[in-house]
C-alpha cells in the first residue's frame, strides 16, 4: 500500500471541479489502456459535488461511459429511490446524465430490493456481484477497482465503517452494519480490504469540521479508531482536500496546494 499524497485546492467548489476534472483523465487513460475501467463512488457532500461538476463539464464527453463500471463503497439500506440512499444521489449528481450501459451501473441492493429487509443478505448478494466481476489477475474477491472515492465524516468514518465497529475487523468483502452512529443505523459496506484492493484510493474532505479526521487519517493511527488511516489504494493514495479539511496538517505534511 502506498503512503498518500495530500492536495489542497482552495474551497469545496475548487476541490469538485480538480477532482472531477483529475476523475476524466483517470477514466480516459485507463480505457485507452485496456478498453474498460471501473470506479466505486462515495456518498456524501464531496463525493456527490465532484460527480455534479462531473456532469457539468464538457470533458464528461471524453470517457467512453459504456465501458465504464461503476460501483458503491457504501450505501444507507433504505428502499429504492430514498432520497438518503447514496445511490439516489449519484444517479440525480451524474448517471441519469450520462449514456452509461445499466448493466454496468451495480448499486448496492436497498431494503425493498429482492433480499426484502435483510441487510446480511443484501451484502451477501453484493459480494457475490463482486466476485462474479473479478477477473483471476485480480488475485482476490472483488475487482481491482482504478479509483475508489470515499468521503469522510467527522468521526473519521469511511464508506460505512464507523469508528470500533465490528466491520472493522471483518475479512469479508462486503457487510451489513447495524447500529450505526450516524442515521441511518442500518447499512452494506465495503470492508477494508476490499478498500485495499482499489489500484487508487481517493480521500475527499471539504469544510473544518473534517480537518481533525484528516489529521489523525495521515498519521500512524491505527484503522479501528481512525477509518480513513485505513484508506490506502496499492497503487497510489490521494487525500484531495479544501483549505478548511487541510487546516490541522502538521508542518511536516508534503502536500501540494493550487491557489
Ligand atoms: O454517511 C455517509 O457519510 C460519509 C461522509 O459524508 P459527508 O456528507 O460528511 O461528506 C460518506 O462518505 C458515506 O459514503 C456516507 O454513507
Amino acid at each position: 500500500m502506498t503512503p498518500p499524497a495530500v492536495l489542497v485546492h482552495r474551497d469545496q467548489d475548487l476541490l469538485a471541479k480538480a477532482a472531477a476534472a483529475r476523475l476524466v483523465t483517470r477514466i480516459v487513460d485507463v480505457q485507452a489502456a485496456r478498453g474498460s475501467a471501473s470506479i466505486v463512488l462515495t456518498g456524501g457532500g464531496a463525493g456527490t459535488a465532484v460527480l455534479a461538476a462531473l456532469a457539468a463539464t464538457g470533458a464528461r464527453d471524453a470517457v467512453d461511459w459504456r465501458n465504464l463500471d461503476i460501483w458503491w463503497g457504501d450505501e444507507r439500506f433504505l428502499p429504492s429511490g430514498d432520497p438518503e440512499r447514496n445511490e439516489t444521489g449519484a444517479r440525480e449528481a451524474l448517471l441519469d446524465h450520462v449514456p452509461l450501459d445499466p448493466a454496468r451501473v451495480h448499486p448496492m441492493p436497498p431494503s425493498d430490493g429482492p433480499d426484502g429487509d435483510d441487510p446480511e443478505s443484501a451484502a451477501g448478494r453484493y459480494a457475490a456481484e463482486l466476485r462474479a466481476a473479478a477477473r483471476p489477475e485480480d488475485h482476490g474477491p472483488v475487482p481491482s477497482f482504478d479509483v475508489l472515492m470515499l468521503g469522510v465524516g467527522p468521526d473519521a468514518h469511511v464508506a460505512s465503517l464507523f469508528p470500533e465497529m465490528p466491520a472493522l475487523y471483518d475479512e469479508r468483502p462486503v457487510v451489513a452494519v447495524r447500529g450505526a452512529p450516524k442515521p441511518p443505523p442500518t447499512r452494506i459496506s465495503l470492508t477494508l480490504p476490499s478498500l485495499h484492493a482499489a489500484r487508487e484510493v481517493w480521500v475527499l474532505a471539504a469544510g473544518a469540521s473534517k480537518a481533525k479526521a484528516v489529521r489523525l487519517g495521515l498519521s500512524e493511527a491505527g484503522p479501528v479508531q481512525v477509518p480513513v488511516a485505513g484508506a490506502r489504494g496499492r497503487q497510489r493514495t490521494l487525500f484531495l482536500l479544501d483549505r478548511a479539511a487541510a487546516s490541522e496538517l502538521p508542518p511536516g505534511i508534503e502536500r501540494i496546494a493550487s491557489p
